[in-house]
């Protein structure tokens, strides 16, 4: 051990001059955002008004101020983001031997098979089991929200094939261990006769394991009680164990003698509709009560059932930084980015989300700043979110693809260190009184807490009658009644993004994190590829956060806190992400109202200042452009990313911030709807042919259309007047951004005129948005010409 912790397990590179650069582009944005107030503070205070402010309403002008001010204030938030850029490297080679290494468990969850199809769900199971770990340190938990007898049946059809899997994958350093995965790659070639023999034979099995999945899925999948009705179930708790058939016909090669097969547990909670089940957040905190009986391995890996593991070597690179001692006291979690498999080039809806997971360090040195002062309803979010916070105080969890410390989910102090389990003694009686309050009633679990760290083989684990009862009652609905689950301990329940709610308590209390982004995808899962489900995604998104904003939760003012001011910058900024709809909507609804009005908002071509405006929107542009190239990506994706930035801000946003505010008033109930993973290929087509499509609720389409019906007729009228007035200096700036909004909402102006499909824009939501974008352009005359 001496030995191994001489080199270092982990590198962390710091890119200074990256930094740097990108605070003089800042500080060159900040004077330019001066420039831009001054012009504008200086229409109300100015006495002898400069051209063109004897022109102009005072009423327009101070809501784009006002827009303008939010946009800086949200701007300035982020800004920290990045300050320290950071990439790190993992040193798997370097780790202790296996026997030293510590135990994990992966959490899966899952909760509607109609929804997440169970043969995929089941290649995220036996990817997990697959991990390059040793066996009897690995347990792998189901948690099926849905209590579905397909999911259960399914699990048992898996441990079958994983008994083919994963001694063919350790025999021959197979590295992608997702079956479904593996299967669809080209065939390797010049490959030993041996191995080509065992392929087949697994091959077969697989094969075997679709059929027996994809059936049981047409009987009974869709029948079950539980996916019909309200949830009303108790609890069902199995450890999957194979049977002795399953060995027949397997080639003697796949049967080595000292392969241990992971734990693998199927975990359905107690439901009842009286009861808040509280989503998947509900589900971890009870996987964290069952594994912690049966398991309790310290380090835990969380995924969603749609993200499997892509590549096997994660648990050793996470590893390296769980099993340094410098940072591993205060090490929560290790993060690692979401990447999806499903994601074509064009990727419309930008489900690839570059700008939080890929756009590279190499890009770092530049942002959009003043661009939404002059740029309309764009939010472009280019930003490379989580490698910047990493040089903070590490990112905040994202709900899947991490490694994360039990000890700091069960919410126990920082530097406890060795002395949890005495801390966790409940021999007093006092101290177990306490411990019940905050834990719940279970002795098993109690005494759970201060083993941690304590070696214990699952193989040894007495698989008692007893031990499944208390595996049960630690799923029952009534377990957390009076206790801190959900408030101080485990999972956070008061926001359905319960992954950044969870990080930032976490954080708060001191926790760490680091970001780890290997060339290799560790993990890959299936993006929601159609409008209507990215849309639904974004707006609970939205909601969740703003929850976590608007309450004692929020990063800025949540106390006492250990995390650094600048931290609560950036997290405060993503908290308040969906106020990029009030001023999105008054850039897409004043500056054109006021171009058809013959209303100048921004100056002259040949004022001086107009270069501030001009300078911010060009090098904006080109450093997004610029970060696109980069990551290897084409012009066209660029645009896309636009795009349905802008449909997300005006639709998500509104919508995220309506239902968090009927939720606080009470008027609705938190709802977590998990995304359709099903995706037949009627509702992919439109994605493959890199079209939008817009078979989504009307509410979804209203504003958009009616923005967009807006702008189009703001241009065109606009133009006209330009024309005979030929104030075309005056009303340049505003001339190009119609255009450009027009150009970046065409695949909307495609789909309500020139589409014929069954994706355009519905008819009915056409005529709607036009008579609301009369409205508009009625006020607008109201209040400009008159
Ligand atoms: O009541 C529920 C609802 C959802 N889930 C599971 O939660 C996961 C995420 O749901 P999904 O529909 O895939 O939502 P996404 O929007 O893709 O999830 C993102 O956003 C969530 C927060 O809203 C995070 O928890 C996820 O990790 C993150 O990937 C899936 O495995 C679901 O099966 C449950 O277990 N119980
Ligand atoms: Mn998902």
């Amino acid at each position: 051990m001496e030995d191994s912790h001489s080199v270092p397990l982990h590198h962390c590179h710091v890119h200074k001059l990256r930094a740097n650069l990108f605070k003089t582009y800042a500080l060159v944005h900040v004077l330019a955002l001066g420039a831009i107030f001054y012009y504008r503070g200086a229409f109300f205070f100015n006495e002898t008004p400069l051209k063109p402010y004897n022109l102009v309403h005072p009423f327009p002008w101070f809501l784009i101020f006002a827009a303008e001010i939010l946009l800086s204030f949200l701007w300035i938030l982020k800004q920290p983001m990045y300050w320290r850029p950071v990439t790190r490297t993992a040193f798997p080679e370097r780790l202790p031997k296996d026997e030293e290494l510590p135990r994990i468990d992966v959490f899966i969850c899952t909760t509607d098979p109609n929804k997440e199809p169970t043969f995929e769900v089941m290649n995220t199971v036996v990817s997990a089991m697959a991990l390059d770990y040793p066996g009897e340190k690995l347990s792998v938990y189901l948690s099926d929200d849905g209590c579905a007898s397909v999911t259960l049946e399914g699990m048992k059809e898996a441990w079958a094939f994983a008994a083919w899997w994963l001694p063919f994958c350790r025999r021959y350093n197979v590295k992608t261990i997702c079956p479904l995965a593996y299967f669809d790659q080209p065939e390797e070639e010049s490959q030993s006769e041996e191995f080509i023999q065992d392929r087949n034979a697994v091959k077969e099995r697989y094969e075997f394991f679709k059929k027996q999945l994809r059936s049981k899925t047409r009987t009974n999948g869709t029948n079950d009680a539980n996916t019909t009705g309200p949830p009303d179930h108790s609890s069902l708790i199995q450890v999957i164990a194979g049977s002795s058939s399953i060995e027949a016909n397997k080639p003697s090669t796949l049967n080595p003698q000292k392969l241990e097969m992971p734990l693998l547990v199927y975990v359905a909670r107690e439901k009842r509709p009286s009861h808040p089940h509280n989503f998947k957040a509900g589900a971890l905190n009870t996987l964290l009560r069952v594994s912690s009986i049966l398991s309790n391995a310290p380090y835990i890996l969380v995924l969603d059932c749609d993200m499997y593991c892509n590549d096997s070597i994660s648990a050793r690179q996470a590893m390296c930084f769980h099993l340094d001692p410098k940072i591993s006291p205060t090490l929560g979690w290790v993060q690692y980015p979401q990447k999806f498999h499903t994601v074509n080039e064009s990727d419309v809806y930008d489900s690839e989300m570059k700008s939080v997971w890929l756009v590279s360090m190499t890009s770092l040195y530049a942002d959009v700043v003043l661009v939404y002062m002059v740029l309309s309803m764009h939010s472009c979010i280019y930003e490379t979110l989580w490698p910047g916070s990493d040089g903070l105080q590490g990112p905040v969890i994202s709900g899947t693809n991490l490694y994360v410390k039990r000890e700091a989910l069960y919410g126990i102090p920082i530097n406890h260190g060795t002395s949890i389990s005495s801390t966790y003694d409940c021999t007093s009686g006092n101290n177990l009184a306490k411990l019940k309050d905050c834990f719940g009633s279970s002795n098993e679990f109690i005494k759970s807490i201060g083993q941690i760290h304590k070696p214990k083989a699952i193989k040894d684990i007495e698989l008692s009658s007893t031990l499944i009862r208390e595996a049960q009652f630690l799923a029952s609905c009534n377990y957390e009644k009076g206790t801190k689950w959900g408030e101080q301990v485990g999972y956070r329940y008061d926001s359905v993004v319960e992954d950044a709610l969870t990080g930032y308590f976490l954080q708060s209390k001191g926790w760490r994190s680091v970001y780890l982004n290997p060339t290799t995808a560790q993990f890959l899962g299936s993006a929601i590829t159609n409008l209507n489900d990215q849309l639904i995604q974004g707006t609970r998104w939205q909601s969740g956060l703003l929850e976590i904003g608007l309450s004692n939760n929020c990063p800025l003012i949540h106390s006492p806190s250990k995390m650094q001011f600048l931290h609560k910058m950036c997290a405060s900024w993503v908290v308040f992400w969906s106020l990029d709809c009030l001023w999105s909507f008054c850039f897409a609804t004043i500056p054109p109202l006021c171009f058809l009005y013959g209303t100048p908002l921004y100056p002259k071509v040949s004022d001086p200042f107009f270069l501030a405006f001009a300078f911010v929107f060009a090098s904006s542009r080109l450093k997004t452009l610029n970060d696109t190239l980069i990551i290897g990506r084409s012009p066209r994706v660029w645009l896309n990313e636009h795009r349905i930035h802008l449909i997300k801000t005006v639709t998500c946003c509104v919508y995220g911030s309506l239902d968090c505010m009927m939720n606080k008033l009470g008027l609705r109930q938190a709802n977590f709807l998990p995304t359709n993973k099903a995706g037949g290929v009627d509702e992919n087509k439109y994605y493959k042919m890199g079209k939008f499509d817009f078979r989504t609720s009307h509410m979804f389409l209203i504003p958009l259309v009616t923005l967009v019906i807006l702008n189009l007729a703001c241009f065109l009228g606009g133009v006209a007047r330009v024309i005979v007035a030929r104030n075309w200096d005056a009303m340049f700036a505003q001339m190009f951004l119609s255009f450009y909004v027009l150009i970046m909402s065409f695949p909307v102006i495609e789909g309500v005129v020139f589409r014929k499909d069954d994706g355009r824009v519905p008819s009915l939501a056409t005529l709607m948005s036009t008579a609301a974008s009369l409205v508009f352009l009625s006020l607008g005359y109201f209040s400009l010409l008159h």
